[in-house]
């Protein structure tokens, strides 16, 4: 079948002679120019072309099509350095050949749109597009008409698009309507829209499946749909942590290419119900009342989180809970060992019993309990890099492996907490820290300690701890704090977490790093797939 698909000819780029070859995984092109012999070869694997067209094609600034018999356009994946981001941002390139005659054109469009189906069987050719016209600055729409359709249309990919009208509507679509002959849903929007979307298809899929969402120690079924990110909103947390920049054009081109990136998924039971799922930020104490509070300020945009985020730390809170914990296994990676999960990354979820272990009961020697005061309580099923903490909140932790990592951060004076917030906007090592713990795990537990203990009746001292320039945003101490749920706030404080290993696929491939060392010795564009970098 390769030696099928080899194509070898002397092709003409203007006036500049090209000797261009197709085998295998790549398709290559140089200059065979006798006075400048060291002219580079450009290499393009087969599964980044993004389009092959008839005569010559441009797209940008505005579509134009000659329709010449002898040319051919490729449009392919071009990659550039992000500057601040550490993923690498993707744009569209271009190149025009010149064949010597019709037959031999048709015979390159041919191959070249056979390899490409051949290497990359995940493209979609049908999507449902979701837009929340009211997310981040409000330009969902501009972003979605202007930068991503052009490149569908390009890519021969159909697509149905919603303007949503009010929240929640992406989600009971997913869950209602007839989804027949589409491949993946897109979301235009923050990660507030993503979660409708992540809600739809789980719920959906289980609903097929005939299996119970509120049951935590049944394995739900995996969803069928992939997933695309467009990020159009304020924290864009989950675009960032899958693909490492925020940017539409690189979002676009891996749903077109159909790049597949499995995500863990974190469901949240009270009682016996199920709440809601989670792959990026579940935080009690500082996360969740920066969360409450933006929501009066949500007219600031973006920019909400940070003035909440400042009144919030300077009122000074923390809150007393029960966690328990069902660690993972510590032989198979650790939230401390300073590796990232990069594009390739091999540590991915083995068959994990967790079922078998959740009912605390039933095993109550497998759980690790602590008691006492938090300034937070974090669980995270990945990085949860963003643009204001690039390597994230847990910057170890692995997109795909069926763990999440709990944060503890125990109530300590506040320049100590600020210290631990200021070293997620570095290389800092934010767990170095005496009232930091992280732990790798399977499920989590929080609890509230009986009333008697809940502080009600502060003691002197916590008395003069708290009231730290409190009156700024609030007149008395509340003894619990609220669950800040991917940016939704959850109506109950005591809950049951399980981490589902890769219940979905997002269009994405992982953090490609820009320069960085690799541990399989070689350079960056060489590297093996699943090698981890070392710093
Ligand atoms: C001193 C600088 C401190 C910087 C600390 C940065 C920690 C940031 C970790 C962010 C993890 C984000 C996880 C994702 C959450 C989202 O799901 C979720 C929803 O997003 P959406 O509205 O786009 O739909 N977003 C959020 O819940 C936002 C959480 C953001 C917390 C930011 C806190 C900023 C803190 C600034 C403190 C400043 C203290 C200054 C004192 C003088
Ligand atoms: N048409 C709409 N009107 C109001 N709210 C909407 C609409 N469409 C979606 N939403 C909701 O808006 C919330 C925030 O959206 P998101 O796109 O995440 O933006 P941001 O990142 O700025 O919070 C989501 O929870 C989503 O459910
Ligand atoms: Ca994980």
């Amino acid at each position: 079948m390769e030696t099928e698909l080899r194509l070898e000819s002397s092709l003409w780029v203007g006036n500049k002679r090209y000797r261009a070859v197709l085998s295998g995984w790549h398709f290559n092109w140089t200059e065979v120019d006798k006075k400048n012999r060291d002219k580079k070869t450009i290499s393009v694997p087969v599964a980044e072309v993004v389009g092959v067209e008839e005569g010559r094609v441009e797209i940008l600034p505005r579509k134009s099509v000659e329709d010449t018999d002898k040319d051919f356009t490729v449009f392919y994946v071009k990659r550039s350095s992000s500057g601040s981001s550490y993923g690498l941002l993707w744009r569209l390139g271009r190149i025009q050949f010149s064949c010597p005659s019709r037959v031999l054109r048709d015979q390159w469009t041919k191959h070249l749109r056979t390899a490409l189906k051949t290497h990359s069987p995940l493209r979609p050719n049908r999507l449902l597009v979701f837009i929340n016209p009211f997310g981040g600055k409000k330009k969902g729409r501009k972003i979605y008409h202007s930068l991503v359709a052009p490149l569908f249309e390009l890519a021969g990919i159909s697509s149905h698009v919603i303007v949503t009208e009010r929240a929640n509507q992406a989600r009971d679509h997913l869950l209602k309507k007839d989804l027949k002959g589409f491949d993946g849903v897109v979301c235009v929007g923050g990660d507030g829209m993503f979660s409708e979307i992540l809600h739809g298809l789980i719920g959906r899929t289980q609903q097929e499946a005939g299996l119970s969402e509120n049951d935590p120690t049944v394995a739900l079924q995996p969803c069928p749909l992939h997933i695309g990110i467009i990020p159009a909103g304020s924290t864009d947390c989950v675009c960032y942590a899958t693909v490492g920049v925020i940017d539409p054009v690189t979002s676009a081109l891996h749903i077109i290419i159909g790049d597949s990136q499995p995500l863990d998924v974190c469901s949240v039971h009270q009682a016996s119900a199920l709440m809601r799922y989670s792959v990026s930020l579940l935080g009690y104490g500082f996360y969740g009342d920066v969360l409450a509070e933006s929501e009066k300020h949500r007219w600031m945009g973006p920019l909400r989180y940070d003035y909440s985020g400042t009144m919030v730390y300077l009122s000074n809170r923390s809150y007393a809970g029960i966690v328990q914990y069902l660690p993972a296994d510590p032989l198979l990676s650790s939230p401390r060992d300073r590796t990232r999960c990069l594009s390739g990354c091999s540590v991915l979820g083995v068959s994990l019993n967790v079922a078998s272990c959740l009912s605390f009961c039933a095993f109550p020697g497998e759980w690790v309990s602590v008691e006492g005061r938090f300034r937070c309580v974090s669980l995270t099923c990945m990085s949860s890099s963003c643009p204001k903490s690039p390597l994230g909140l847990s910057p170890s932790a692995h997109l795909a492996d069926g763990t999440g990592d709990l944060i503890l951060v125990w109530d300590t004076h506040p320049l100590g907490f600020l210290k631990f917030l200021y070293r997620h906007t570095s290389t800092q090592d934010q767990f170095d820290l005496p009232f930091v713990e992280v732990h790798r795990v399977k499920a989590v537990r929080f609890s509230l300690p009986s009333e008697r203990d809940t502080g009600q009746e502060m003691t002197n001292e916590q008395k003069m701890a708290t009231p730290f320039l409190c009156g700024l945003c609030c007149s008395k101490v509340p003894a619990k704090s609220v669950w800040n749920c991917d940016g939704e706030i959850l109506s109950s404080t005591e809950i049951l977490c399980r981490i589902h290993g890769q219940l979905v696929r997002l269009y994405a491939r992982g953090i490609e790093e820009g320069a960085a060392v690799h541990n399989c010795g070689k350079e960056n564009d060489k590297c093996q797939m699943g090698c981890t970098l070392i710093k």
